[in-house]
């Protein structure tokens, strides 16, 4: 009711569009709150603490989770007069993220860049079009990947064999531009954007999430004359330019294109890769051409970092612990043989190589954070979460704290013993129905490209020095190099 309270005041003569006004209408508090992170001011709450936490979100959210952690797995934060609930314990995690299906008023933000896609959108809207999407991402859809995921693991390791035996090297940028081959072949059945485009997306996508960044925590910059008068505006809208430039040139390439469709024919029944599917509704009248261009945005923006990252990160930490990645090799083999490509029935049967991806994400959960709106009371263990505040959820803390007293150590065997993690408890993927529409595609791409990686190169890697950061995607910034040796030589 609260919740509503405040969009009738946008209604009733504030400007719609200044954000700025939410932020000052207080929470009405009727149930009791959690003990709130440490460092709160009257009035201003935790706001003074946002100039460091903008620029470095990554300690912020460990801070953060690790008070929560403290407090039984709620504890609240304080951004002006909005109460946040951060929530690491498991089951409160999962009520949270299957009741409050609204995304935070950061991505009314995003809005400029991505307009109402399945990422931004709410209500019967995102319902709609995420049930409209679906089928885009299933698993007869990703089966009838596998020949471009092979294809483009083996160009991966022929790109990285000159680092043979080098010492180390930076291996994330090999990564990210393979994955993004990897997404326009499949996902969109074009041949790849020029390597210039998709680096100039890279680099815009980030400034602009930095811009965000800064006005979550400097709320001044939520005032849109202020906004404009501080050319943060100007910023902004040659940064979604840019971005915009590169959809438009995919969505230009698959109507040149579209007599190569990517169609998969399993069992007598056609399944659709995600553009087609987009094109074909349009073509129903389903879509119009601006939902298009947003739904494009959102996949390019979540189809190719997150997987690139995770594999960054998985080479890493095979790299740091060589028993695991022995273990995991002798499995490739037993399955695979040494050089096969992988099959659809072979997916099922590495069990170890899953478990491996699972850890990886538990370890360094690529998207740390769910950030919803809380838009009725919402009962969990101990607490009541009052409708009109927000939510931070951490899905993946649970399972460091709770099961395991190891919980910091890279071992995927705690997803295959009985008394240890289960499969449900894994949320790397979000929980519950607004969980990844791409959890399936990022697997089983995954999965191909550790499989022909860890086949050729045996990986040695150091951890010590490793630095992170989060631009609400978790990355590696400095100490993430390996170094590469070949498993046989290639005449063998
Ligand atoms: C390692 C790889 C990936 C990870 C860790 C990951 C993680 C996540 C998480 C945790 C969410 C939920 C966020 C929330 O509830 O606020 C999410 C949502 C989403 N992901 Fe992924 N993702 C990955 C790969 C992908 C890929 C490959 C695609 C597309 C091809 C994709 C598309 C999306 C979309 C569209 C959403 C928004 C869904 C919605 O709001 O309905 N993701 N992802």
């Amino acid at each position: 009711e609260n919740w509503r309270n405040r969009e009738e005041l946008y209604k009733t003569g504030f400007d719609t569009r200044s954000l700025w006004l939410k932020r000052l209408w207080p929470n009405r508090i009727v149930h009791p709150l959690p003990p709130a992170l440490p460092g709160a001011l009257p009035i201003i709450g935790h706001l003074h603490k946002g100039f460091t936490w903008s620029s470095n979100l990554f300690n912020f959210f460990k801070i953060l989770s690790e008070d929560c952690v403290r407090q039984g797995g709620v504890t609240v934060l304080k951004l002006g007069p909005e109460i946040h609930y951060a929530i690491t314990d498991p089951q409160d995690a999962l009520t949270a993220a299957k009741s409050c299906l609204r995304r935070h008023y950061v991505f009314d933000f995003v809005k400029v860049w991505q307009g109402n896609s399945i990422g931004t959108s709410a209500g019967e809207t995102w319902t709609r079009h995420r049930k409209l999407l679906n089928p885009a991402f299933s698993l007869p859809v990703i089966h009838g990947f596998l020949d471009v995921f092979n294809s483009q693991a083996k160009k991966l390791i022929n790109e990285v064999e000159p680092f043979v035996g080098k010492g180390l090297f930076d291996h994330r940028p090999y990564f990210l531009k393979n994955n993004f081959e990897t997404l326009c072949a499949g996902t969109f059945g074009i041949d790849a954007i020029s390597e210039k485009q998709h680096e100039q997306y890279l680099q815009s996508a980030y400034k602009l999430i930095r811009l965000f960044k800064e006005k979550l925590f400097k709320v001044w910059l939520q005032i849109d004359f202020i906004y404009k008068l501080t050319g943060y505006k100007k910023k902004e809208d040659q940064l979604v330019k840019n971005l915009h430039s590169l959809t438009k040139a995919v969505l230009e390439q698959k109507r040149i294109t579209k007599e190569n469709e990517v169609e998969t024919n399993t069992s007598g029944l056609k399944y659709k890769a995600f553009l087609d599917l987009l094109i074909d509704l349009s073509a129903d009248g389903v879509f119009t051409e601006k939902e298009i261009r947003e739904q494009t945005e959102i996949i390019l923006t979540t189809g190719f970092e997150t997987t690139s990252t995770q594999l960054t990160f998985t080479m890493l930490l095979l790299g740091a612990h060589p028993d695991v990645q022995e273990k995991l090799y002798q499995e490739l083999l037993e399955v695979l043989g040494p050089e096969r490509d992988l099959g659809k029935y072979d997916l099922n049967k590495l069990v170890y190589t899953n478990a491996v991806l699972m850890e990886s994400l538990r370890v360094f959960p690529t998207v740390p954070v769910v950030l919803r709106c809380v838009d009725q009371d919402v009962k969990l263990k101990n607490y009541t979460m009052n409708a009109g505040t927000y939510c931070v959820i951490f899905p993946l803390i649970p399972n460091v704290s709770a099961k395991d007293k190891k919980g910091d150590q890279f071992r995927p065997e705690r997803w295959l013993d009985d008394d240890s993690c289960s499969s449900q408890d894994f949320a790397g993927f979000g929980l519950g129905k607004r969980g990844c529409i791409g959890k399936t595609y990022a697997m089983i791409d995954m999965k191909v490209k550790l499989a022909h990686f860890i086949r050729r190169y045996r990986v040695r890697a150091d951890m010590s020095q490793l630095q992170l950061s989060a631009d609400f995607v978790l990355k590696p910034v400095s100490g993430h190099e390996i170094s590469i040796e070949r498993r046989h030589s290639p005449a063998a």
